[in-house]
């Protein structure tokens, strides 16, 4: 799909002067970011380098850090975690409908779980579906606000391999149909480069790298011309050859 041009030019983000710290510790330094509309961005970090901090501060659920910078972000945001939070004792499709507004509601929640491959799972109850299957509802429920802005935060960090990959080619699949702009949270190296157009890597408070992935989609994880990208993310990280 071709990019949204005119939308690319507005930052749906703008952090300038970020800084969060926690019992005298500074954990985000002065942070200086700059996220498009419309952009699907991938924030990389060891564990306890921040992520989680800064994806919080952005979707304004971290009160400590107002008045440390400059924070602008779009007013409809969802976030995703990595575990679905969903209500166990509201149906599938009554989790769904809690961020949906008006009448035609129950309609869009149903083409929202229609679209991440739960149509026919409206009355099934969440204990009832597998790890994947809730992560899809978790998306089915943050689509149907249409957010500006989707906040990822491991959003399959506890899902098998397999399970895994398929999540990825939904999670673009949905990008492009809906273009929100969206930072996901994660660990694996590999995830980011073949989910996200732009790659940050947080480190000692700031962003230690800003990686553009120029590389068509949809992208195989077997691409040789991804290795360049995923040797430069892993120095970053400081992963030598000996780690491996
Ligand atoms: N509410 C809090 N109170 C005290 N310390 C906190 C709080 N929230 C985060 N921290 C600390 O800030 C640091 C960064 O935590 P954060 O969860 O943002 O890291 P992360 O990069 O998301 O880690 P992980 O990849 O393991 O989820 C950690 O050292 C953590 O202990």
């Amino acid at each position: 799909m071709a990019p949204h041009t005119e939308q690319l030019t507005r930052p749906a983000v703008r952090l300038r002067g970020l800084t969060r710290s926690f019992e005298g510790r500074t954990v985000l330094d002065g942070i200086d970011l700059d996220l498009p509309a419309g952009q699907l961005t991938a924030l990389l970090g060891h564990s306890g380098s921040g992520k989680s901090t800064l994806l919080r501060a952005i979707a304004g659920l971290d009160h400590g850090v107002a008045g440390s910078g400059q924070l602008t972000a779009p007013e409809r945001v969802s976030v995703v975690f990595q575990d679905s939070r969903l209500l166990p004792w509201r149906r599938v499709l009554d989790n769904v409908l809690l961020g949906a507004e008006g009448k035609d509601a129950g309609r869009k929640g149903r083409e929202a779980l229609e679209e991440v491959g739960l149509k026919g799972r409206e009355r099934a109850w969440p204990g009832q579906l597998s790890g994947g299957e809730a992560q899809r509802a978790a998306l089915a429920r943050s689509l149907v606000t249409e957010p500006e802005l989707l906040l990822a935060d491991e959003p399959f960090g506890a899902l098998d391999a397999l399970t895994r990959i398929r999540m990825h080619g939904l999670l673009r699949e949905l990008w492009e149909r809906h273009r929100p702009s969206v930072l996901l949270v994660t660990h694996d190296v590999d995830e980011a480069i073949v989910l996200a157009d732009r790659v940050l890597v947080l480190e000692k408070g700031r962003i230690g790298l800003d990686l553009t992935i120029d590389r068509a989609h949809p992208r195989s994880y077997r691409d040789p011309l991804l290795g360049e990208y995923r040797e430069r993310l892993l120095a970053a990280l400081g992963v030598t050859e000996d780690h491996r």
